[in-house]
């Protein structure tokens, strides 16, 4: 077996926060410069499947677990077509890559996908430093990019802000195309495509669904013209407030009161239709073991997320709303952030994390289940 160098033939690399704060380390993937909004994760598996989320579209993400890159890359476990972070952080990557499924390493998907990385630096005090602050602009800068600090914290001050980005319509399909229900079809559903993931039309073909996937842009006709027995809001990359047309669109579902089911963005955009506000959370929620109960079932259940905005809605009372009352079905046991909205008078609901996980867990699962049981109660 050789064992790969790569690691340590890299070039110097640099990270400097907006606030001046800086790190250096080697680079990791590609070299060069990137810019975007600092954020951890906490998950300690699942590197692939965070880093192909088109939700992290803009977005630097940091891995607070040490060692990654452990199981190499494989063709099998992307949730998109690429690499959407826009820059990638790791304490100690993996030299060697062992797993049966592994095709190729971290480092070299990184820079044959261009993302700029860093390694070698302190991980948990970046952490630390972003939760203590909160998430800001960031800039990895390595080989010839790095020059001296206050030229880089200048270009870091002149990167585009997290707050009032408007990124569906750069990451969702421009055609829409349609996931075969696996076995019997029994529904079909359009689905709004934000920045979705390839997990979440599989989770509905699995239960029998014909899934329809539209650009962000599409129109309430154009949902229609599909004839759906449902309609599903997707997860994707930006600020909710931004999301104006997404917001009109479901307004005009939940006229017709068909059946709807939004996850993450399609969370707050679901907050959006229903009159309440979105907010920025102070550094987010990313990883895949946080604690959230369903307050419907008083269940508690281990989930995987990957939020910086939050639904600004009432925990301790039923709103009246345009389309009838509505209720914060879901709540953040860390936190107390409202991860979940349902509507009480007509088949409408909305999750702010991700019951369709591939990394896993699982436990969210069953709300994919109520989708269905939804749209059989409107058949009924
Ligand atoms: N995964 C998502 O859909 C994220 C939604 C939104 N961009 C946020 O950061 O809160």
């Amino acid at each position: 077996m050789t064992i790969s160098t790569r690691g340590a033939a890299k070039a110097p690399a640099v990270l400097v926060l907006e606030d001046g704060r800086a790190f250096r380390g080697r680079a990791y993937g590609a070299v060069g410069e990137t810019f975007g909004e600092a954020v951890f994760s906490t998950g300690m598996t699942g590197y692939q499947e965070t880093l192909t989320d088109p939700s992290y579209h803009r977005q630097v993400v940091v891995m607070t677990a040490p060692h990654v890159g452990n199981t190499g890359v494989n063709d099998e476990d992307p949730e998109s077509q690429q690499i959407w972070v826009s820059g990638y952080v790791v304490r100690d990557p993996a030299r060697v890559p062992s797993n049966w499924r592994s095709q190729r390493s971290l480092d070299e998907e990184l820079e044959r996908q261009g993302v700029v990385g860093i390694s070698g630096i302190d991980t948990r005090a970046l952490t630390r430093h972003l939760r203590e602050r909160g998430a800001m602009r960031v800039g990895i800068f390595s080989g010839d990019a790095v020059a001296d600090e206050a030229t880089l914290l200048a270009r870091v001050l002149e990167a585009p802000e997290m707050v009032g980005a408007d990124l569906s319509a750069e990451v969702a399909t421009k055609e829409t195309y349609v996931v075969p229900a696996i076995g019997t079809k029994k529904f079909t559903v359009a689905a709004i495509d934000l920045g979705i993931k390839g997990m979440t039309p599989h989770r509905m073909a699995e239960r029998g669904i014909e899934v329809h996937v539209l650009p962000a842009t599409a129109t309430l006709d154009e949902v229609y013209a599909v004839r759906p027995d449902g309609v599903f809001f997707s997860n994707g990359p930006g600020d909710p407030a931004t999301a104006d047309h997404p917001v009109s669109v479901m307004q005009g579902v939940l006229e017709r009161k068909t059946p709807l089911f939004g996850i993450c963005f399609g969370n707050q955009i679901l907050g959006r239709a229903l009159g309440f506000g979105t907010y920025k959370l102070k550094y987010g929620h990313r990883g895949i073991n946080q604690p959230v109960q369903d307050r419907t079932t008083g269940k508690v259940e281990v989930t995987a997320h990957n939020h910086g905005f939050a639904v600004d809605a009432p925990l301790d009372k039923v709103s009246d709303t345009e389309f009838g009352r509505a209720e914060v079905s879901h709540v953040c046991l860390n936190d107390q952030v409202v991860e979940g909205l349902q509507l009480l008078d007509q088949p409408a609901f909305s999750v702010q994390y991700h019951p369709e996980a591939a990394a896993g867990p699982h436990d969210a699962a069953y709300l994919f289940d109520r989708f269905v049981s939804l749209m059989e109660g409107q058949r009924a």
